[in-house]
């Protein structure tokens, strides 16, 4: 039988410092009881891949929370990430459809002006908050104006986005403050999502677009807008966030990302693998299943630990926890993996990558001057406070 533990992963202790757990649960079995919530918790990477890449057995449209919202319903309508295919495979193609190569190469044009601009101010002033200054700023500036929202009330992206993520962790105080914050600003956000407040131009626009091809539904293109703007902005601060993290904690990193700034796409994902912004959501079993021996009923709520298996020894080796920009992280599931994937991942790769080359360009070292503080969220892992010392090159 299962084994079965008292453990809770949302207490402030836990989230501060999740490691020490997903060690505990990672060596306690493939598959734990968590008794305080009532579902299973997976930590190894063999077995997070496993479900992730089976979405028949495993499914999405049970909500990503603790919650079945097929018996339930939800606080919104179901969205891309709650679906199953074939609906899912409709909205999936159509947003994948818009985020091309052709779009990439547009939007790394219009990423580039501010990355520069904001690494050489932030260079110039030397005595920085990685969040507030670097982290939070780039992000809010880019992917409104690439999503193309309307200039004021931007900010409101930052608690909507927040309560959507704590949504996927457990019925808590902190996801009761985010609904408390996030609640006053949804109608803003669905707003936004309308097709007369987007500009014509952007991926709110193309949305649209394909909806008016017929290849989705309007009631779909509103929530694929909902969808970029909810999960867009929160996840690539913390990206931005825990990397400039990790290259101060590693001096010797930052070293080699200055002598080849073409190294930043690996910095992206070894220190997305090491410190990864979205820690943890649920699947929900269609079948009686098994993994690593052990049963699973249908109907069961599993809590995937993305954090946990993305520093997972069996898969990673003994220095897992070590940021190094030399180890191969391809692989990592930091941005999901199979038919759910982070569909964004080429805007979030090209928003920190660009953050990256600026600064290495500009800064000859990246100091941490003080404690981080963590930012206390039930799935998603940063810093609310990241103090930096940066010395221009
Ligand atoms: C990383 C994903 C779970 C982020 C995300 C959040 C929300 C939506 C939505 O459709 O609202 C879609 C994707």
């Amino acid at each position: 039988s299962v084994v079965s533990l008292p453990d809770d992963p949302f207490t402030l202790e836990n989230i501060s410092n999740p490691y020490p757990l997903h060690e505990k649960l990672r060596e306690a079995g493939p598959v734990v009881w968590l008794e305080k919530h009532g579902c299973y918790a997976v930590t190894r990477y063999e077995w997070v891949y496993e479900i992730l890449t089976d979405f028949e057995s495993y499914c999405s449209s049970g909500g990503l929370g603790p919650k079945d919202i097929r018996k339930e319903a939800e606080w919104r309508p179901p969205s891309i990430l709650e679906s199953d295919p074939p609906t899912h495979t409709v909205m999936r193609r159509g947003l994948a459809g818009v985020i091309s190569p052709s779009t990439m190469r547009r939007l790394r044009e219009q990423f580039a002006p501010f990355a520069e601009e904001l690494a050489e101010e932030v260079a110039q002033r030397g005595t920085v908050d990685g969040i507030v200054d670097i982290a939070e700023r780039y992000p809010l500036k880019v992917f409104p104006d690439a999503v193309g929202l309307r200039p004021d009330g931007r900010e409101n992206l930052l608690p909507y986005g927040s309560m959507v993520f704590n949504a996927f962790g457990a019925d808590n105080d902190i996801r009761s403050a985010a609904f408390a914050e996030g609640e006053r600003v949804a109608a803003w956000v669905m707003d936004s999502c309308e097709r007369e407040n987007l500009t014509d131009t952007g991926l709110g626009a193309d949305i649209w677009t394909v909806a008016d091809e017929g290849r989705i539904e309007p009631q779909q293109a509103t929530l694929l807008v909902r969808a970029l703007l909810s999960a867009g902005v929160d996840t690539t601060i913390f990206g931005i966030g825990n990397t400039l993290y990790n290259l101060a904690k590693y001096p010797e990193q930052w070293e080699k990302l200055k002598a080849k700034p073409q190294l930043a796409k690996f910095a992206v994902d070894e220190a997305l693998r090491v410190e990864s912004p979205f820690q943890m959501f649920h699947r929900t079993t269609t079948v009686d299943t098994e993994l690593g021996g052990v049963p699973i009923p249908a109907d069961s709520k599993i809590l995937l630990f993305m954090g946990a298996a993305n520093r997972d020894p069996r898969q990673w080796g003994e220095d897992a926890d070590v940021f190094d920009l030399d180890r191969n992280a391809s692989g990592h599931v930091a941005f999901g993996m199979g038919l759910h994937q982070c569909v964004g991942q080429p805007i979030a790769r090209t928003e920190i990558e660009l953050m990256l080359q600026a600064l290495a360009k500009r800064v000859d070292r990246i100091e941490l001057t003080g404690e981080v503080t963590p930012w206390i969220h039930n799935v998603l892992r940063g810093f609310a406070r990241l103090p930096l010392q940066l010395t221009p090159r």
